[in-house]
This record gives structure tokens, C-alpha cells and sequence, in this order.
């Protein structure tokens, strides 16, 4: 028998205390539907956003909401995030591609013919957002990579970057890209038709993007155009997949932040004559002193200089 405070208690209050928070990740998004994956099972539900001022993006962590008599989540909240992933737009505006990224694979080939400079300029954008990085040279489908690569490998290796020379054609080397990136929230940047498609491909066996739209209850399947996707790794963690992010142009930061790309110029700079030396011509310059000796790549060199000179050029540049 129920106590006399429960019994009277009228039958809406009870169905209302059932609706329920859950914490979520945004797995994918097609205009303003998006996956969630909820965190405490795994299970991957719809979801539509409350308001207009709520933009949340894939990787981004949120509060959900049950409705009642509504098969989708109502998305409340966006969790902080630890980072975006942006790009200025065409309307000078800056637009977030992803969030709670962590890893950066560079990717690079001997076709097309690689641009170092574009290489650095992603690493640099890595670095500014705190995150991983790695070059991976792709499309080396059975022999070593040409020595003229190996060369400019060898200088990513000396700066403590992960390298991997393999074939998302013939699958070589892969697995040891999968070591690299297993656990880790992933995006593959880099060149046109360098092979950035076919390695998320083997990354993530296969799994299509309109598989994982269709994984959710209701999903629309095949006919959902989807803007950017979080594709599972078999080993744990995920790709994240999305036009925008495929060719990605990272937004250049202030000039005094630019060294903060490179690790070995910001990690002799603290040695130079003048705090806000920007290691150019300036006299006591440590970072000069050091490709005098050799113990800095002249290519790095330029390709800081490069971004430096952008930088200014823009202003002050929005990341
Ligand atoms: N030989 C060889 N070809 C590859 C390899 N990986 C990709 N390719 C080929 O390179 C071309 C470009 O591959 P994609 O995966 O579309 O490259 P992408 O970087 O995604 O290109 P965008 O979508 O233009 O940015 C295709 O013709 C692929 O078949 C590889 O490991 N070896
Ligand atoms: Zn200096």
C-alpha cells in the first residue's frame, strides 16, 4: 500500500518526472537534425536542437532532453568545449567545423607533389590548438618513400612528430597509423587527392557515412544529405569526416602567435636579445644563431617566415 501523498498525486507529475538528461556526443549533423551517441550506454539516438542561438557541431558534447510522445532528443545544452576547429567563410565570418578535436594527421604523397609549406601551415594550426599531429605519407603502395621525402620525414622526426609511410591502396603501414590514432578524436588534413578519403576509409573499415546515419532509430538513411560525420575506429575513438574539414584552410593567427606553430623557433626563442623578437633580422636572434649552426631546417625556417609575413599581412587574424 502506497502512502496517502503518493496515491493522491496526480498521474501527469509522474509521467513529467520521467523525462530525463542525458549527456551526449554529436556524432553527426545534417542541417539542424544531428546523431547523438549518449554517453552512460553507447546507443546512438536523433536529435533536434532547442532555439535558434544553439549551434552545436560535431564532436561537441551536450545536454539532451526526452520529450514526451517524441521519438527524438531536444538538445539543451552545449558542454565547454576544449576546442573548435575553425575557418573563416566566404562572408568573412568564422565558421566552426568541429569540436573536441585531438589529433591531426597531416596527410602528404609524392602525388600530388607535396607542398611542405601547406604541411607546416597545418601543424602550426595543431599546435596553436594544443593538439597532437602527426605527417602521414601516403600512397607508398610497396618500395620506401622517395628519398627526397625521406629528408623532409626525417626533420618532422627530429621535432618529436609521429611519421608513417603507408599505402591506403594496398594497406601498408596501416596498421601503424591505426596504432597512432586508436583512442584519439581524428582528422585527416592535407592536399587535394592525396588520399585523405580512401585512408579514413581503411581507418574506419568501410563504415559509410550514411551508415552512420542510419544506425540511429528513424534515421532517414541514404536520402539525408549528412554535413559532417564521427566515424568509429575499430580500436577505439574516431574519425571525424566532413567536406568543410577536408579541405580545411586554417585561419592565421596573430603575429606574435606564429612561433607558437613551431616548435623549434618558440623552443629557442626564450634565449633571444629582445622578448618580442620575431627572429628575423633582429640582433641576439637564438632562432638565427640556430639555422646558422644548422640545428634549424631552412625550409621550416621559410615556411615560418611565410606565415609570419601572411599574418601581418591580414591584420589581426581571426583562429
Ligand atoms: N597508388 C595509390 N593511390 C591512392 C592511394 N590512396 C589514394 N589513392 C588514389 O589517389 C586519388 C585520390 O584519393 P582520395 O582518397 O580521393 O584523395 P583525397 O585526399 O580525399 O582527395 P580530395 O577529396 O580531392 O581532397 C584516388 O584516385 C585514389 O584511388 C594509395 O595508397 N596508393
Ligand atoms: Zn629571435
Amino acid at each position: 500500500m502506497l502512502p496517502r501523498y503518493a496515491r493522491n498525486k496526480p498521474q501527469h507529475r509522474q509521467r513529467r518526472a520521467v523525462s530525463k538528461r542525458h549527456e551526449a556526443v554529436v556524432i553527426a549533423t545534417f542541417g539542424r537534425r544531428m546523431n547523438l551517441r549518449i554517453l552512460a550506454d553507447g546507443t546512438t539516438v536523433r536529435a533536434r536542437i532547442k532555439g535558434r542561438d544553439l549551434k552545436p557541431v560535431c564532436g561537441d558534447r551536450v545536454l539532451a532532453e526526452t520529450i514526451e510522445n517524441e521519438p527524438d532528443l531536444l538538445i539543451v545544452e552545449i558542454l565547454p568545449r576544449d576546442n573548435e576547429l575553425t575557418r573563416p567563410n566566404m562572408r568573412g565570418k568564422t565558421e566552426i567545423l568541429a569540436a573536441n578535436i585531438d589529433f591531426v594527421a597531416v596527410a602528404c604523397a609524392a602525388v600530388p607533389r607535396p607542398d611542405w609549406y601547406i604541411v607546416d601551415r597545418y601543424l602550426c594550426a595543431a599546435e596553436l590548438m594544443r593538439v597532437k599531429a602527426a605527417i602521414v605519407f601516403n600512397k607508398v603502395d610497396d618500395g620506401s618513400a622517395e628519398p627526397e621525402a625521406a629528408e623532409e620525414l626525417a626533420v618532422y622526426r627530429a621535432l618529436d612528430y609521429d611519421t608513417v609511410v603507408c599505402s591506403a591502396k594496398t594497406e601498408r603501414n596501416m596498421d601503424a597509423l591505426e596504432s597512432i590514432l586508436e583512442q584519439h578524436v581524428a582528422i585527416i588534413v592535407g592536399q587535394s587527392g592525396v588520399g585523405k578519403s580512401s585512408l579514413i576509409n581503411v581507418l574506419t573499415q568501410g563504415e559509410q557515412r550514411t551508415a552512420a546515419v542510419s544506425t540511429a532509430k528513424g534515421g532517414e538513411g541514404r536520402h539525408t544529405t549528412v554535413n559532417s560525420v564521427m566515424l568509429a575506429q575499430p580500436r577505439g575513438g574516431y574519425v571525424v569526416d566532413s567536406p568543410g574539414v577536408r579541405d580545411y584552410a586554417p585561419a592565421i593567427a596573430e603575429p606574435a602567435e606564429v612561433e607558437f606553430g613551431f616548435r623549434e623557433i618558440h623552443g629557442r626563442s626564450e634565449h633571444c636579445r629582445f622578448a618580442n623578437c620575431r627572429h628575423r633580422h633582429e640582433p641576439g636572434c637564438a632562432v638565427k644563431a640556430a639555422l646558422e649552426s644548422g640545428d634549424i631546417s631552412e625550409r621550416r625556417y621559410e615556411s615560418y617566415k611565410r606565415m609570419l609575413l601572411l599574418t601581418e599581412q591580414q591584420g589581426r587574424g581571426r583562429y
